[in-house]
Formats: C-alpha cells, sequence, structure tokens
C-alpha cells in the first residue's frame, strides 16, 4: 500500500502537471490537424442524436484548441433532432449557469477568453433538461475519469444531470487515456467522442 491513495491530496499537484503536455500537444497541433479533427468530430456528433430527438443538448463553445472549434454550437443546433442547445455561463463561485444559444451575435466575450451566450439565463438546474451533454475535458481515463481546467465547474454541473444522461467529452485523438489523477469530487463522464469514433465508457 502506498502512503497515498488516487484520491488524496496530491492529486491537485498532480492534475496541474498532467494539463501542461496535454495543452502543449493541443497548441502543437497544425491548423489543417484542427480542421480534420472538428470535421470527423462533427460527423459522430450528428450520430449521437436520432433525428425525430428533439432533445436538449447542453455544450460549451469550444476556445482554441479545444476539440469541435468554435462553430460546434452551430453545427448542434442545425441537427434535426436537437430542439434547443444550452450553453455554459461562468458563475463568480465558477459554477456554471446555462442559457440558450441563439446564435453567434448573442454570443459575448467572457473571462479567460470564453465566449458565453447573453440571453436569459436558466440558472445552475438547466443542465437537468439535457438529454446529451457535452463537455470540454483535456483527457478522460478508461473509468470515465476527466481533467478539465481546474475550475471544478463541471463537477459541480454534472452532479445535477438526470440519471441516464448521456455525458460525453470531445477529445483529440491520444487523449483518451489510462489514468488521470483524480479527487474524490471527479464526475465521471458516460463515454468520449474522438475523431475515430465514440468509445463508451462502462457505468
Ligand atoms: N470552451 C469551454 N468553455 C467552458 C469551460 C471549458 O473548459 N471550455 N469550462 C470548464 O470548466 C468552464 C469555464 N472554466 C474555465 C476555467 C479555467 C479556464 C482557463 O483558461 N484557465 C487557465 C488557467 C487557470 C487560471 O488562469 O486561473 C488555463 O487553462 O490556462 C478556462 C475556462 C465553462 N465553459
Ligand atoms: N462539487 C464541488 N463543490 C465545490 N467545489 C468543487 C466541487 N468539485 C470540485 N470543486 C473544486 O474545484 C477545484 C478544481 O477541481 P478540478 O481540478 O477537478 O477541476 P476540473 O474538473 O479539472 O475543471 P473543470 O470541471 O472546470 O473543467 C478543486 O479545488 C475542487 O475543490
Amino acid at each position: 500500500m502506498s502512503e497515498y491513495s488516487v484520491f488524496s491530496v496530491p492529486s491537485a499537484a498532480a492534475k496541474r502537471e498532467a494539463r501542461l503536455p496535454l495543452l502543449a500537444a493541443r497548441r502543437a497541433m497544425t491548423p489543417e490537424a484542427v480542421a480534420a479533427a472538428d470535421a470527423a468530430l462533427a460527423a459522430g456528433l450528428s450520430a449521437l442524436v436520432p433525428p425525430d430527438a428533439g432533445w436538449t443538448v447542453c455544450a460549451y463553445v469550444p476556445m482554441p484548441g479545444e476539440p469541435g472549434g468554435p462553430g460546434l454550437p452551430d453545427r448542434l443546433a442545425a441537427l434535426p433532432g436537437v430542439a434547443r442547445v444550452l450553453l455554459p455561463v461562468l458563475r463568480p463561485d465558477r459554477d456554471l449557469d446555462w442559457a440558450a444559444y441563439t446564435g453567434p451575435d448573442a454570443l459575448a466575450p467572457a473571462a479567460f477568453g470564453l465566449r458565453e451566450p447573453t440571453g436569459p439565463r436558466c440558472g445552475v438546474t438547466g443542465i437537468t433538461e439535457a438529454a446529451l451533454v457535452l463537455v470540454p475535458a483535456l483527457a478522460v481515463d478508461r473509468a470515465g475519469l476527466r481533467l478539465g481546467r481546474g475550475g471544478g465547474s463541471y463537477d459541480r454541473a454534472l452532479a445535477r444531470v438526470r440519471p441516464g444522461t448521456a455525458v460525453i467529452a470531445l477529445l483529440h485523438e491520444g487523449e483518451l487515456v489510462d489514468r488521470v489523477p483524480a479527487e474524490p469530487h471527479d464526475q465521471r463522464v458516460t463515454g468520449v467522442l474522438m475523431p475515430s469514433g465514440l468509445v463508451r465508457i462502462p457505468g
């Protein structure tokens, strides 16, 4: 038995270290590689939503280098099975509020280089209306544990999803890894979508 379990204090520092090479690898991608990955992810996304679903989907506005690209909200909104796209609004306490995506003109610059919707907010419980939640991540491991940017925002938000909701992280190839540093508050995803396709994580 080692001195620390996988759920111990050093994990916060381990997470900080683990983020660095992942962020560097994203920065090193060529524009061509990014465009190819985003196109492949777009094809995978359309297969996630049945055409007559009428779903509310929670997504996000990818920042430079994040899988999906800046066109992600528009691509989702255009899918026949998507009735409504909700996007996160970062609260001062780093929890996530939600607001409907109504088009690129209704996005405004926000903290950390984010772009966020400017319309009416649904509150932190907006995520409970989603049948599918797409989450940003720097990496996910085989157990579905997700390494984010370090705000803890999605750990709070994902605790509120309805049971049975698909929670899918969008990743670049190679970002599904054997193990990410974990803490007790970490929420799991139910699958990852990469350019090569969907990998479901057994629950
Ligand atoms: N596109 C996108 N939207 C998102 C997230 C995300 O990861 N991606 N979030 C996911 O929760 C929330 C926003 N949280 C964020 C938290 C930190 C940073 C960030 O850039 N942090 C710096 C370092 C930390 C700091 O300066 O304090 C960095 O990563 O360089 C960005 C978003 C909600 N919206
Ligand atoms: N349910 C929660 N309530 C309050 N604080 C939380 C909760 N979950 C996580 N946090 C705090 O958030 C901080 C960052 O957590 P962590 O490093 O796991 O974020 P992350 O999952 O990488 O980020 P994000 O979800 O924003 O992408 C931690 O200090 C943790 O204490």
